[in-house]
């Protein structure tokens, strides 16, 4: 009998067999307790004591708590060290459980799980940033990508090949994404290396019969072509979200806006790699400081900060949508006093969205209702000071429109709740009075009954003479008069024994009741519950008001997050004396004044010179141009790179640009290059890292990309990497024809711009001066004459001896090399192109004579691998 469970351990047994992957948290009283391998896991994570409580088959149970009222702090840990927890809590009343009989155990169960893609709590998430939870599958030979963000029920899909998984998982950056178990293993990497959790859920989730279903359940609709058309694998995607939904949120399915489908021909497309080397929201060292985003972001509300971040990794490509955006960025920066009008509006808007969200899981309270309340409110002030703006663009005026409708709603909520009401139900005192004339009537007796305790307070010290005497309150006793042990007897002792009941002894005092105070607890206590209990029942009311409109609100919503973007960029284009880009179908792409956002930024921060504009053309001549940029280290070629790839996302991301003047054709891919790392943890060398990137650029880039690519082939040998730099820059010339620029160190190129039409040259502009460079930071065109690597060297500290050496050894290098090339390398390429075609057997090729005795003078073993190379273009300009 000893290896018997008790039977509070046989409850948790049974319910831990349902989770087991996750951590489960079981309620008892004020705490949540941990046993087994979750106590040692959360104690390890959490930094907690472990504990023992009880034995289990003859061991010793390990345990560890956490008290209820800490819970979301160390579940938030929890979850970003990457666990799942199952929220276990008593569903009755301990004293229900007694009545059945003293051996019986509280009923409990899970009410959630809790995984890293399902948070609603604002203390669990970042304000500014979407919580996204996405699922993939692939349904015969289609695959699509569907994603929700529970805390503010947004919800998408779009058609996702396997290919682009990684590209689109880098854009949205989701905490956990759902696949079928049988994929897990193929698709760990990609997932992992986007920084998300990987949940496999069975095939049956996936499943898009019922799947279809169960979604038009949700939103009562008749099929799922009310709200466009679903390929099967989105209806897959779209079907596992909702199963998980259900599994983690115990059947309350949060408020979910019917699922919008996103073309991906719609969007700018942005690839992993592209997206980190342009550090669009992450700086390269992984923080927020230093990205795009940080320098850029202007809004004042969160929903406005989620709204401009989506933009920016998701620029649009569709020239109605941007010249839309446009015309409301201009609406306020031409009228700078209203912009700032509603800017101040704005900044007292509170998260509307995820206040529904929460509201709508049953988690929510009274702040969230305020928040919704006091959203209203601005909202239809806005829409105020929007209607009498004079002249105002038709795109700002239908957002305005968009803000009101709310009134009966909004002065419900208004004389409902007090100013500043708490968080949580639980203590209530978040109803104004005259809401409710019972809650008014129960409120009078509950306060008036503590002021009769204070009157009975005295009454009972001067009856006693005990003048220390107090009335106090406690859980277990409730109310009970208390003086210290030396009037105990007093008062025990007939003539105060017949009105003092002795209740308890404790070290420094004794306790007492009377029937009058028996009674008058049970006239407060029922009156405190009863207000209570009307609390309650209003705020479940106000609720539902709320929940029946809350796609209006959602609206509303959205239409301040648009507002709060577009004032953004105007706000930043005033203060930073940024354009309006032209844009247009064309290939043109005309940069006057181009600066970078985030070095010029940094620079101003430093105080030291000014951020130096510069201009870039890839529309002269006849197609669309590659520059091919020159310059010494550290002279400005990569922040230039970097500059024209920001210009054109800014651009078409709505926004004003950082240049005097920009005409850019829609750009349908950015694809940038730059700079190498080492990807160690794939096993990958810099090197290799660069030539996948390379890879995937070449094959991918369509004419209306724009490419930005840094110094290829720098990673191996001189030749190597010159001969990728210089086949890779005619692909994009030839066979992608797009915009690219093209930074190298390799001067030998600048050749390729007198072949090939299209390549123009460009040099950083440095200065020398006593023995000293200095960087003009301005883009010129021609080529650079030489790289200046060890004055930057000198720059960088290298000490006075390894400088005076290497400029010895580069002389000798640059002496050597004038004395052994015969005849100019590069002027006698074309190095990669075709090869001719082998001549057919049946039609010797004519003798080439130069060629044959020019052949028979040499050599091999002679040769040295420098030499070889110059002779063999040297005897490719026989043939
Ligand atoms: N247009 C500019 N105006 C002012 N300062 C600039 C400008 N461009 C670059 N700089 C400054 O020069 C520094 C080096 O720039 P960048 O990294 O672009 O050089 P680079 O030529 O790409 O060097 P490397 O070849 O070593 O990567 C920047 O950090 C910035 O401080």
């Amino acid at each position: 009998m000893a290896d018997q469970p008790t039977p509070m351990m046989a409850q948790y047994l049974e319910i831990k067999a349902g989770y087991p992957d996750a951590l489960l948290f079981y309620r008892m009283g004020d705490f949540y307790e941990l046993f087994f391998d979750d106590a040692g896991a959360a104690a390890q994570a959490l930094d907690i004591a472990l504990t023992k409580r009880g034995k289990h088959l003859g061991q010793d149970i390990p345990m560890c708590g956490v008290p209820v009222h800490a819970a979301e702090g160390y579940l938030l840990t929890l979850i970003r060290k990457g666990f799942r927890v199952a929220v276990c809590e008593q569903m009755e009343d301990p004293s229900e459980a007694k009545k059945r009989g003293s051996k019986s155990v509280v009923k409990r169960d899970v009410v959630r799980l809790v995984t890293p893609g399902t948070l609603t709590e604002d203390s669990l998430l970042n304000a500014r940033q979407h919580n996204y939870l996405v699922a993939w599958s692939e349904v015969r030979d289609e695959a699509a990508l569907a994603w929700v963000d529970i805390s503010t029920g947004e919800l998408r899909t779009t058609p996702c090949p396997r290919v682009a998984l990684g590209r689109e998982l880098a854009r949205l950056a989701p905490r956990e994404v759902l696949v079928a178990d049988a994929m897990e293993q193929e698709l760990r990497p990609v997932i992992e290396e986007a920084g998300a959790a990987i949940t496999a859920l069975s095939r049956g989730s996936f499943d898009t019969v019922n799947g279809e279903k169960r979604l038009c359940s949700t939103w009562n609709v008749g099929g799922m072509e009310a709200f466009g058309n679903f390929t099967r694998a989105e209806i897959s995607a779209l079907a596992a979200l909702v199963d998980y939904l259900d599994i983690t949120q115990k059947g309350k399915i949060p408020l979910l806006r019917p699922p919008l489908r996103e073309d991906p021909g719609a969007l700018v497309q942005i690839d992993a790699a592209t997206l980190r080397n342009l550090e669009l929201t992450h700086a390269l060292s992984g923080g927020r400081q230093g990205s795009l985003l940080w320098a850029v972001d202007r809004t004042v509300t969160a929903a406005g900060g989620r709204l401009l971040e989506r933009r920016i990794t998701a620029p649009s490509r569709d020239l109605g949508t941007i010249q839309r955006w446009q015309s409301g960025v201009t609406g306020f920066v031409e009228a700078p006093r209203f912009c700032e009008t509603v800017r101040e509006s704005l900044r007292a808007v509170p998260d509307m969205d995820r206040a529904l969200s929460r509201l709508s899981l049953e988690r929510g309270g009274p702040r969230d209702l305020a928040a919704i309340r006091d959203g209203l409110a601005q909202a239809e002030a806005l829409a105020g000071v929007i209607a009498e703006q004079d002249g105002t663009p038709e795109t700002i005026a239908n957002l305005g429109a968009a803000l009101t409708g709310h009134d009966e709603l909004a002065n419900i909520l208004d004389s409902a709740l007090i100013a500043d009401p708490p968080a949580l139900t639980r203590d209530g005192g978040f109803l104004a009075s005259g809401v409710d004339e019972e809650l008014d009537e129960a409120r009078r007796l509950r306060d008036e009954g503590r002021s009769v305790i204070a009157g009975m307070q005295k009454d009972y010290a001067e009856d006693s003479g005990v003048t220390s005497l107090k009335i106090k309150h406690n859980n277990v006793l409730g109310y009970f008069i208390e003086v210290t042990s030396t009037h105990g007897p007093k008062l025990m002792a007939p003539p105060l024994s017949e009105r003092f009941i002795h209740r308890q002894t404790t070290a420094n005092a004794i306790r007492f009741t009377t029937v009058d105070l028996s009674d008058l607890e049970r006239r407060i206590l029922n009156a405190g519950s009863r207000a209570l209990e009307i609390e309650k029942r209003i705020f479940g009311e106000l609720c539902r008001r709320v929940l029946r409109v809350a796609s209006e609100i959602g609206d509303t919503a959205r239409a301040l997050a648009e507002l709060d973007v577009a004032s953004a960029w105007a706000a930043l284009a005033q203060s930073e004396d940024w354009s309006r880009p032209e844009l247009d179908q064309s290939q043109r792409f005309l940069i006057e004044g181009g600066r970078h956002p985030v070095v010029e930024r940094a620079l101003r921060a430093q105080g030291g010179q000014p951020f130096i504009a510069n201009d870039c053309d890839l529309s002269e001549g006849a197609g669309p141009a590659c520059w091919l940029l020159t310059g010494p280290n550290m002279a400005g070629k990569s922040t230039f790179l970097r500059q024209n790839a920001l210009i054109s996302l800014l651009a078409q991301a709505g926004g004003y640009v950082p240049a005097k003047r920009a005409q850019i054709g829609l750009v349908s891919q950015l694809f940038s290059r730059v700079g190498a790392s080492d990807d160690l943890a794939r096993g990958r060398s810099t090197f290799m890292v660069e030539m996948v990137e390379t890879a995937a650029i070449l094959n991918q880039a369509d004419k209306n990309a724009l490419v930005i690519l840094d110094e290829i082939g720098r990673g191996t040998a001189t030749y190597d990497g010159l001969s990728i730099a210089w086949a890779t820059l005619e692909h994009l010339h030839d066979v992608n024809r797009c915009r690219a620029l093209f930074a190298t160190h390799y001067h030998e190129m600048t050749r390729l711009a007198d072949r090939l039409d299209g390549v123009r040259t460009a040099t950083m502009v440095v200065k020398e001066w006593e023995g000293e460079v200095i960087f003009l930071h301005e883009v010129r065109h021609g080529n650079a004459d030489r790289s200046y690597g060890v004055q930057v060297a000198r720059l960088a500290g290298l000490p006075d001896a390894v400088i005076a050496r290497a400029k010895v050894v580069l002389e000798a290098l640059e002496e050597g090399e004038r004395n052994t090339r015969k005849t100019t390398v590069i002027d006698d390429l074309p190095l990669f192109s075709a090869a001719p075609a082998a001549a057919p057997a049946s039609s010797p090729a004519p003798v080439n004579s130069a060629l044959t005795d020019r052949l028979s003078e040499i050599h091999p073993d002679e040769l040295t691998p420098r030499e070889a190379l110059d002779l063999l273009y040297e005897l490719k300009g026989l043939t």
